[in-house]
């Protein structure tokens, strides 16, 4: 299984160096509270609207990163990711829909936050070793979450099955593992600055998320 994380590339040093911001991200007591089944239903509620509006603005992130991806096969990933998206949107309306919660909300001040960073990270002069960085970091750490809900011995409430899958998926892992590749190889051959502000990067990323799960598990 060469090439599969057969030889480790930049990213999987960094996980391994931050890893308990890492876990921190990825094995929240929101995560793991959906994992064993105590979570509560009105913090997923409150993600959900969150959620929603968060991806409206990943969005325009992706697009551009659309733009900066030089080599054929990338864009095909990125554009495959945009495609998603546009799948994932539908989702959160039907999702908001049977759980009868409006998806017109404000958005809390670590969503927002969250937001201003991927407007920052969009901006033409971001290298695309930074920004790519950014996309493999925001999956990863959704697929880590989610599929850890999915493993032997989780007690996901059924109603909570469809948004673990929809990221916790084999194929999204996949999707995860190409932007892991793709991110390897970028910062193979970064200048030092840039793989320096690539790993900034990586770690706002992990404290974003570590946020805005804070932010779903916090009643206003
Ligand atoms: C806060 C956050 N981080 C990552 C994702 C996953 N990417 C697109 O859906 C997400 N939906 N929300």
């Amino acid at each position: 299984m060469s090439g599969d994380g057969g030889e480790r590339g930049t990213t999987a040093r960094w996980v391994e160096k931050h890893r308990p911001l890492y876990l921190q991200a990825t094995r929240h007591p929101f995560i793991c509270g959906i994992k064993d089944g105590s979570v509560n239903i009105s913090a997923f509620r409150r993600w959900l609207a969150q959620d929603y509006l968060f991806v409206r603005e990943f969005i325009p992130f992706i697009a551009s990163l659309l733009l900066k991806a030089s080599k054929e096969s990338d864009v095909d990933v990125v554009l495959g990711g945009i495609a998603a998206l546009n799948d994932e949107i539908s989702w959160f309306r039907k999702e908001a829909s049977k759980w009868g919660i409006s998806l017109n909300v404000v958005p809390q001040m670590a969503n927002l936050e969250y937001c201003r960073f991927l407007q920052s990270l969009a901006l033409p002069d971001v290298n695309y070793s930074v920004a790519m960085t950014a996309l493999w970091a925001i999956e990863t750490v959704y697929h880590e979450s989610f599929s850890f809900c999915l493993e032997g011995g989780s007690k996901t409430p059924d109603e909570l099955m469809e948004a673990c899958c929809r990221w916790g998926n084999a194929d999204f892992g996949q999707y995860c593992r190409t932007l892991r590749k793709i991110a390897d190889r970028c910062l193979e051959t970064s200048s030092g600055d840039v793989v320096s502000e690539s790993e900034e990067i990586f770690i706002c990323v992990l404290n974003f998320e570590n946020d805005f799960w804070n932010m779903s598990l916090s009643e206003l």
